[in-house]
C-alpha cells in the first residue's frame, strides 16, 4: 500500500513515520509540511538519519499526493483535514485523519466545541477506535481517528456502560496527559520552567475531547451520557493515564465488573486487562500500542473506580491510525504494531 503522511513534522506526523516505515505492507511515498518544504524530514527529525531521508513536499499539490496514494494519513492541526477530505471527495484514496475533523456524527457538535464552520458536513466517515468500531471501519472512504484522552477513557468506561453497571450520569475523568499531547510548536504552558516540578489542571468543563467521549458512550450504552472530564499536564513528555469514576447500579458488585471486562476484551490484543486492584502506569505502554486496564470497587461510597494508561502517541494517535489502516485493508490488526513497550 502506498501511504502518505500529511503533516508530518508534526509529533503525531514523526510517529506515524516511526511506525509505517517499520510496517512490512506499507510504502511510505510522500510527507508533507509547509513550513520545512523541500527540506529532507531527517534534517527536522535527525533521528530518521539513514533511514527515512524523504524531501518534505507542501501539500498544496494535495491532488497529486492523493492520487499517488492508497491512503493518506492527516496530522494537522484540527480544520485543516475537511479540506483535504473535500478534496479527494471523488478520488479512490482512502483518509485517515489524527485530528476531530471527522470524529463526530452530528457536525454541529463539532462546530460548537471546536468554533469553526465544518465545511465536509456530508462525508462518508466512521469514528475511528478499533475495538468498538471494526466492522465499520473496513470499508470507510474516511476513518476520524479516535482522540489521545479520549481513547483511553473510552476504553476504559466501554465494558461498564455497555452492561449497564453504572449510573451514566455520575461519570467523572480525571486524566493526565504528558506534553507531547500539546503537538510541537512552542507554547508559554509548556516551556520548560513553565512545566517541570509542576503539575496543573486546564480546560476544566470545557475541554474538546468531552463531547467525543459522551458521543461514544452513549453509542455504546444506548442511553445519553453526560459527564465531567478534567485534564492535567504533567511533566514528562509521553503517557496518559485516565481515573474514571462512576457510581454502581444496585446490586452490582466486583465479580458483575470484572466479568464486563473479560466479556468485552479478552480477545482484544490491544487491551492488556490488569484486573481488579491493579495500577496501570504509562511506562508499561510507553512506544507501544497497548492500553493497560485495572479496576477498583470502592464498597464505602458504590464507586469503581478504573484506571487506563495508553501512549498518547501511540494507541492515543499514530498507533491507533495503524490499526485502523490495518482493518482497512484487511490486514491483521496487529502488523507493524506488536511492539513491547520501552521500558523503563
Ligand atoms: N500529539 C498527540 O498526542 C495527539 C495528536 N492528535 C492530533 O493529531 C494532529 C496533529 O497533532 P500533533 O502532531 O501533536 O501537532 P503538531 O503541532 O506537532 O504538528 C502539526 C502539524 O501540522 C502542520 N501544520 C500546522 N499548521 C498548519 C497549517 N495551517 N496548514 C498546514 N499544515 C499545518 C505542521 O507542519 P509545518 O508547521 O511543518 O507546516 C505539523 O506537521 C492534531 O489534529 C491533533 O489533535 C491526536 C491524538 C494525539
Ligand atoms: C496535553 C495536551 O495539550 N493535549 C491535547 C490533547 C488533544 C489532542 O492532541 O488532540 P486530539 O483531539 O486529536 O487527541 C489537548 O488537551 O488539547
Amino acid at each position: 500500500m502506498k501511504v502518505s503522511i500529511i503533516g508530518a513534522t508534526g509529533y503525531a506526523g514523526a510517529e506515524l513515520m516511526r511506525l509505517l516505515l517499520n510496517h512490512p505492507d506499507a510504502e511510505v511515498v510522500h510527507v508533507t509540511s509547509e513550513s520545512h518544504t523541500n527540506v529532507p524530514v531527517s534534517d527536522v527529525y535527525p533521528h530518521l538519519k539513514g533511514i527515512y531521508d524523504q524531501k518534505l513536499e507542501s501539500l498544496s499539490d494535495i491532488k497529486r499526493i492523493g492520487a499517488d496514494s492508497d491512503f493518506i494519513f492527516i496530522g494537522l492541526p484540527a480544520g485543516h483535514a475537511m479540506e483535504i477530505g473535500r478534496t479527494l471527495a471523488d478520488m479512490p484514496t482512502r483518509i485517515i485523519d489524527l485530528g476531530a475533523d471527522y470524529r463526530f456524527h452530528d457536525t454541529a457538535v463539532y462546530e460548537e466545541w471546536y468554533k469553526v464552520p465544518h465545511t465536509h458536513k456530508d462525508a462518508e466517515r466512521v469514528y475511528g477506535l478499533a475495538e468498538l468500531n471494526r466492522s465499520k471501519i473496513k470499508n470507510a472512504k474516511i476513518i476520524g481517528n479516535a482522540g489521545c484522552y479520549t481513547t483511553a477513557s473510552i476504553l476504559a468506561l466501554a465494558p461498564l456502560v455497555k452492561e449497564h453497571l453504572v449510573d451514566v450520569h455520575t461519570i467523572v475523568i480525571d486524566a493526565k496527559s504528558g506534553v507531547s499531547g500539546a503537538g510541537r510548536s512552542a507554547k508559554l504552558p509548556n516551556h520548560f520552567p513553565e512545566l517541570y516540578d509542576n503539575f496543573k489542571a486546564y480546560g476544566v468543563a470545557t475541554h474538546r475531547h468531552t463531547p467525543e467521549i459522551e458521543q461514544a458512550l452513549t453509542d455504546i450504552g444506548g442511553e445519553k451520557v453526560l459527564l465531567n472530564f478534567t485534564p492535567h499536564l504533567v511533566p514528562m513528555s509521553r503517557g496518559i493515564l485516565s481515573t474514571c469514576y462512576a457510581q454502581l447500579r444496585e446490586g452490582v458488585d466486583e465479580a458483575a465488573v470484572t466479568k464486563a471486562y473479560h466479556t468485552m476484551y479478552d480477545d482484544e490484543y490491544f487491551i492488556r486487562l490488569r484486573g481488579l486492584g491493579a495500577y496501570p502506569e504509562t511506562k508499561y505502554v510507553r512506544g507501544s500500542n497497548f492500553c493497560d486496564i485495572g479496576w477498583h470497587i470502592d464498597n464505602r461510597t458504590r464507586r469503581v473506580i478504573v484506571l487506563s494508561a495508553i501512549d498518547n502517541l501511540v494507541k492515543g494517535a499514530a498507533g491507533q491510525a495503524v490499526q485502523n489502516f490495518n482493518i482497512a485493508c484487511g490486514l491483521d490488526e496487529k502488523t507493524g504494531l506488536a511492539l513491547a513497550p520501552v521500558y523503563p
